[in-house]
């Protein structure tokens, strides 16, 4: 059936076994996106995996590979990612000093830019930079761990970003990112959010499709286009 609205769920392999990523990448095939969290000990106090995994992801998946790059220096690093076959890229307003220039050389590499907020930053500095970056990234989690508790906190913040974006006639994504699931979606959808990335929702899930298709039903609901 025909997609009736923009809602896409992307998730998070976090969550998934990274003994057995193969098997649970083919069982989020019903996702529009697989989110990939780069995590380098020093950004965030966390580590999971670099350019080699994610060229074989994208290799794998039939799936656009969305990675978000929870890294320091993004200006280094954030290119390789873009050659090893990642759809979007999404760096930190806290990891660089020149977000327009890394922006525009990943629309050169062909792949999109994604700018992301911390639940402590704010996100009026980003409208005047609005048009470089195809999808803005608010965390509802500290980043760093998967399975944390959603900050409701957050949608204030997404309701001004999708104001901003509205009114200036833009088509620029919001992502939230952090503790959605089937009984917060409605809420991320309704403060105006468009791409939602569950990791523990789907991944702790019994039957992962059966999560993804639940987060898009109960956004769906609540969206409003
Ligand atoms: O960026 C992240 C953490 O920094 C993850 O994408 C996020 O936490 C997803 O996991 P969950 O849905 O379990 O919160
Ligand atoms: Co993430």
């Amino acid at each position: 059936m025909e997609n009736m609205t923009s809602i896409q769920i992307a998730p998070s392999i976090l969550s998934a076994d990274f003994c057995n990523l193969e098997r649970d990448l083919k069982a989020i095939a019903n996702a529009d996106l697989v989110h990939v969290d780069v995590m380098d000990h020093h950004f965030v106090p966390n580590l999971t995996l670099g350019e080699p995994i994610v060229k074989r992801i994208c290799e794998v998946t039939d799936l656009p590979v969305d990675v978000h790059l929870m890294i320091e220096d993004p200006d280094r690093w954030a290119p390789e990612f873009a050659k090893a076959g990642a759809y979007s890229v999404t760096f930190h307003m806290g990891a660089t000093h020149a977000p327009v220039r890394l922006a525009r050389q990943l629309h050169d590499m062909g792949v999109r830019a994604c700018f992301a907020v911390r639940p402590a930053e704010p996100v009026e500095p980003i409208f005047d930079i609005l048009e470089e970056f195809d999808m803005i990234l608010v965390m509802t989690v500290e980043p760093g761990f998967g399975g944390q508790k959603f900050l409701g906190n957050q949608m204030a913040k997404v309701r001004r970003l999708r104001d901003e974006i509205t009114r200036r006639g833009l088509d620029t994504k919001i992502q939230v990112d952090g503790g959605v699931s089937p009984t917060t979606a409605h809420i991320v959808a309704e403060a105006g959010a468009d791409v939602l990335v569950a990791g523990s929702a789907v991944y702790g899930a019994e039957d992962p499709a059966k999560a993804i298709d639940q987060i898009r039903d109960n956004a769906q609901a609540a969206y409003k286009d």
